[in-house]
């Protein structure tokens, strides 16, 4: 079984409207709640994949239970930990161009972060838990690093989206995968690439510290995908992009359901950066005949 991990769900409040002016009232053309948050955009890729998989996290108020009732709706799998507080809606402005503000996110107590913990329980041996997006500010810094003890004692593989410091401390425990985009990659070695050759050192650098699988992401311009054996490039599919939320999480979910099914990483590339294209082509996630549709586009070459 895949798990997702989302603690920080959001309801997602789409507003669409040419322009933002700055200091005055603007109206919107259109608006919609959805269902999000890293994990749970996963979630919602594997099953357009047809990978079975559970959604957890913490979810609580009125705001939980519309988020709920979205899952619920789209068939997908949860069993989140309730809690008192509201689950935070996250505002996304897409007019002249995508402006998103992020809450903060809800209080979570002790109690309900043991509730969570003993859902760690149920994992079994060749389980993939994908922990991904910001932590809720009650949470402690290293929450999901305390996590991957327990993951991997059960004999589970994991995939932690994060970022710099953060995701270094997480290699230690041999992430499945680490899907950083070029920029964050850089970052980590607070460097600019010159070469892809400069990029690629710093992906293996990663991998001796840890890593099974490095996938480098970099949106239109396609992605690398470093494994014990080889260095693979995957091309971006051509179209028009008109959405840059939930790409990342889309790769990260078409290549975990592939590799989970198949154990074949250079599949999961190509499935992944079809899943990732097909949610930048559309104003939501992906479904599955919009990545059927890009997957042919995406050629996989073995670079090294
Ligand atoms: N404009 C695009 N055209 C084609 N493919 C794209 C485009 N944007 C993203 N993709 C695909 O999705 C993958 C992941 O996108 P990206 O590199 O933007 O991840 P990210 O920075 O984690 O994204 P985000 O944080 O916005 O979800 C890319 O490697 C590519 O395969
Ligand atoms: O605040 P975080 O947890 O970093 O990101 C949350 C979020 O921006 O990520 C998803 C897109 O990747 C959205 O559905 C959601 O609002």
């Amino acid at each position: 079984m895949i798990y997702t991990v989302t603690v920080n769900p959001a309801l997602d409040y789409v507003l669409q409207l040419p322009e933002v002016k700055d200091g005055e009232t603007n109206r919107s053309s259109d608006t919609q709640f959805l269902a999000g948050g890293k994990g749970i955009n996963v979630s919602q890729i594997l099953n357009q994949l047809g990978v079975d998989n559970t959604a957890w996290g913490f979810v609580g108020g009125f705001t939980g239970e519309e988020l709920i009732r979205q899952l619920n709706v789209k068939k997908i799998s949860s069993d989140f930990v309730r809690i008192s507080d509201d689950t935070r809606v996250n505002v996304k402005i897409h007019a002249q161009e995508e402006t998103e503000i992020n809450a903060a996110g809800p209080d979570i107590t002790d109690q309900e972060v043991a509730a969570f913990k003993s859902r760690l329980d149920d994992l079994e041996a060749g389980d993939v838990v994908v922990l991904s997006g910001s932590l809720a500010p009650s949470l402690p810094t290293d929450f999901y690093e305390s996590l991957l003890p327990l993951i991997r004692e059960k004999g589970a593989e994991f995939v932690v989206d994060t970022t710099g410091e953060a995701l270094l401390r997480t290699l230690k425990f041999n992430p499945l995968v680490i899907k950083p985009n070029h920029h964050e990659l850089a970052d980590l070695f607070d460097t600019s690439f010159s070469s892809t050759a400069d990029m690629l050192e710093a992906a293996k650098k990663l991998q001796k510290l840890g890593a099974q699988n490095v996938m480098i992401s970099m949106a239109g311009e396609g992605a690398y995908l470093v494994t014990a054996d080889h260095v693979y490039h995957a091309n971006a599919a051509t179209g028009t992009a008109v959405n840059s939320v939930g790409a990342g999480d889309s790769m990260i979910a078409g290549f975990v359901g592939t590799w989970f099914e198949k154990h074949d990483a250079a599949e999961g590339l190509r499935v992944g950066s079809a899943c990732g294209g097909a949610t930048a082509f559309t104003e939501d996630i992906a479904v599955k005949s919009q990545i059927d549709a890009v997957l042919p586009q995406i050629k996989i070459d073995v670079v090294e």
